[in-house]
């Protein structure tokens, strides 16, 4: 009987019969590749009452077309699917045609170099200017002084700007329709001028790359796509794939306000089991809820076998691969409510602050990571980004900051564009012409000898800044400018009277800040500066080789985002640390609220700095205890690390040197609190030994 039905398989169909069969005959009823069920009705269950027919021979016919017909939908669906890729991709690529076109800063940076080409051409007049005046040459100083007031007074005409952005964007328009027009158009033209066929093959060819790579789009951003096997094409949604795992992987959630990168890395997540596969995260599972917050992604893992929270801490570079999480975010693992859980947090997002500079803001911004205020050290400081950065936000802060401190500071301004110069005049010293720059640096080379010989006289290491003699911070903007502008054969040599400030200035109390556009050796930073200017803060740089020029190769500042996003490689920070916020200073009427502060010049042979002990033969450390301490007639001691600083000594090595010369650090009381350090009367005492 078995072999009968697989003999029968095809052309043969079940058809009821009316008449009564037989009772033998139901054995022999049969169901076959067109089987018909025999509904409720036909009372399922029981035997029925029929026959094995020859199907009609028209089925045959219907067969093929049915099979047809499937290879047909099977195929249309498919292509469908993928023409759907090939829109998604070609709506992706229009997209961002549109916005490099449509950019809003393209004025900006039009207008920019409208007046950078000003700035360019005044600095060559003033430099002229100057030759011409050091060679009293008084016909071309009438005339370059000329026209310098006439370059003052050009400013860019909007009507100029508006038809040069216009052309800008035409440009931007045709350079990006070139290559589709030319894949539309270029096989039409082939066809009709010279009879060729094939260039027509760069439609579908066209059509397939754009597929691809849509395809390859809408995996990488975890969207759902068509459903080929469906028959019909599924529009392209932003949907987390399913988890296959179900109950062990997160839910997949699109929470309302997600960007495109959180929505990817939370399908990532529902993902789990699937994407941590292989990586040694066994025993890793993301509770069901991740959250979204100010900060970005939350979600609780929870730890079996032997994994524990520590040693998925170790495996975090597997968790990121796993969600894909991109290079820019950082991701912290903390301990969860309880032991075998760990807190995941992928920091998507930075909470709105309020970053407006004010004076009593610290430091030059705040870690985005942890919201502290980021205080640079004192001293030599290179500070790089390109145009648009914030460099000039970033300096300003430096310049109230000074302005604004405790320390009696006083800035002085180079700043060869003098746009902003005008902002400062009253609160800061500037010098904008050659010839304003090198008497400014001529005066500051002065101050510094000075310093050096009374430090020598006073036998301290370290300069004390005074009401008389303030700390000295010298702010360069432009460095680039100030390479270019340098020409000792002129006696414009720039850089040969900046380059002591560099190596010597910070034990005298004078600070360089040399900021640059362009942080390469040579044009932006002159080599000599380079070495000593080890301290820097870097805002967005143009590019990976001003980066490694100015950072190094394990660091990324050209990624980080214009407008005031920064690192330093100062105060213990790293390559991996989370970019600073520079305080927002853009505001010029903030600027012009500081208040009025009498423009620093040098005053020579002033020399108020009280007179150290004397005698001879008095330890350095113990001289500069007690120079200290005249300066401050209130102090009752001075703590030990200020000793250790004005001698620019480690502080165990001014503590040793100390208990050498009979002093030991002590408890004593000043303004109600307890210090601990060194009290004035045993300094004074110690001192006195010496004098005998
Ligand atoms: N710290 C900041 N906070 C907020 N916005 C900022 C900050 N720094 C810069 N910006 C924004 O970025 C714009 C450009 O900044 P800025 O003029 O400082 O750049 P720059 O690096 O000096 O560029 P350029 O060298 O071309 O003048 C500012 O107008 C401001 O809108």
């Amino acid at each position: 009987m078995q072999e009968q039905d697989e003999a029968i398989r095809t052309g043969v169909v079940w058809e009821a019969s009316a008449s009564e069969a037989p009772p033998g005959r139901t054995d022999d009823t049969h169901r076959t590749g067109q089987e018909q069920k025999p509904s409720p009705e036909d009372g399922a269950g029981e035997a029925v009452h029929g026959a094995v027919v020859h199907a009609p021979r028209v089925g045959d016919a219907a067969s093929k077309r049915a099979l047809l017909d499937d290879i047909n939908a099977r195929l249309r669906a498919s292509l469908s699917t993928w023409h759907t890729y090939a829109i998604l991709a070609w709506s992706r690529r229009w997209q961002t045609a549109e916005a490099y076109i449509q950019d809003p800063d393209l004025y900006r940076e039009i207008v920019e170099e409208a007046r950078e080409e000003v700035r360019r051409e005044r600095a060559t007049v003033a430099k002229k200017l100057d030759k011409a005046r050091l060679r009293r040459d008084e016909a071309q100083v009438k005339l370059l002084t000329e026209q310098l007031a006439d370059l003052e007074r050009r400013a860019p005409s909007a009507m100029k700007m508006d038809a040069l952005t216009l052309k800008a964007r035409s440009g931007r328009l045709a350079r990006q329709a070139a290559l589709p027009v030319g894949i539309v158009a270029g096989p039409l033209a082939a066809l009709l001028a010279g009879g060729m066929w094939w260039p027509l093959l760069a439609w579908p060819a066209a059509w397939a790359w754009l597929a691809v790579q849509g395809h390859g789009m809408a995996v990488a951003e975890g969207t759902a796509t068509a459903e080929e096997a469906s028959g019909e094409a599924a529009p392209v949604l932003p949907t987390p794939r399913p988890a296959p795992g179900g109950a062990s992987a997160a839910s997949s959630v699109t929470p309302v306000g997600a960007s495109e990168a959180e929505n990817a890395i939370l399908a990532h997540l529902a993902d789990w089991d699937r994407r941590a596969a292989g990586r040694g995260l066994e025993g890793v599972t993301p509770t069901p809820m991740p959250s979204l917050d100010s900060l970005g992604i939350r979600v609780v893992l929870k730890t079996s076998g032997r994994t524990t929270p520590d040693t998925l801490g170790k495996r975090m570079s597997a968790v990121r691969a796993a969600l894909a999480v991109p290079r820019d975010v950082r991701t912290d693992l903390s301990p969860g409510d309880v032991g075998d859980e760990a807190v995941l947090r992928i920091r998507t997002r930075t909470p709105d602050r309020d970053m407006t500079w004010r004076p009593e803001r610290a430091g030059i911004g705040v870690d985005t990571d942890t919201g502290e205020p980021v205080v640079l050290p004192k001293g030599r400081m290179l500070i790089a980004g390109t145009s648009g950065a914030g460099k000039s936000v970033l300096l300003r802060v430096v310049m109230a900051e000074a302005l604004c401190a405790q320390e009696p500071t006083a800035v002085v301004y180079i700043d060869p564009k003098g746009e902003e110069s005008g902002l400062w005049r009253g609160k800061v010293r500037c010098a904008n012409t050659p010839g304003e720059i090198i008497a400014l640096l001529r005066e500051v080379g002065q101050e510094s000898d000075e310093r050096s010989q009374i430090m020598q006289k006073r036998r301290v290491s370290q300069w004390v800044p005074t009401e008389e003699r303030p700390r000295i911070v010298v702010v360069v903007d432009e460095g680039a400018e100030i390479v270019s502008m340098d020409d000792p054969a002129e006696d414009i040599d720039v850089i040969k009277r900046l380059q002591p400030l560099a190596t010597m200035g910070r034990s005298r109390g004078i600070d360089l800040k040399w900021a640059t556009q362009k942080p390469l050796l040579g044009s932006g930073i002159p080599s000599q500066l380079n070495g000593v200017m080890q301290d820097r803060v870097v805002l967005r740089t143009a590019g990976r080789t001003e980066n490694n020029q100015v950072l190094g190769a394990d660091w990324s500042s050209h990624e980080l985002e214009l407008g005031g996003s920064a690192l330093t490689n100062t105060g213990g920070r790293g390559p991996g640390q989370a970019p600073i916020q520079v305080w927002d200073l853009s505001d010029d009427a903030a600027i012009l609220a500081l208040p009025d502060a009498e423009s620093w010049s040098h005053r020579p042979g002033h020399d108020e700095t009280p007179a150290a002990p004397k005698a001879s033969g008095i330890p350095p450390v113990l001289g500069a205890a007690v120079a200290l301490l005249e300066m401050d007639p209130d102090a009752n001691g001075i703590p030990g690390n200020d000793i250790a600083r004005a001698c620019d000594m480690d502080l165990l090595d001014a503590q040793e040197a100390l208990l050498a010369a009979g002093v030991q650090a002590r408890r004593y009381s000043q303004d109600g609190a307890q210090v601990r350090g060194y009290r004035r009367d045993a300094l004074e005492e110690a001192a006195r030994r010496y004098e005998k």
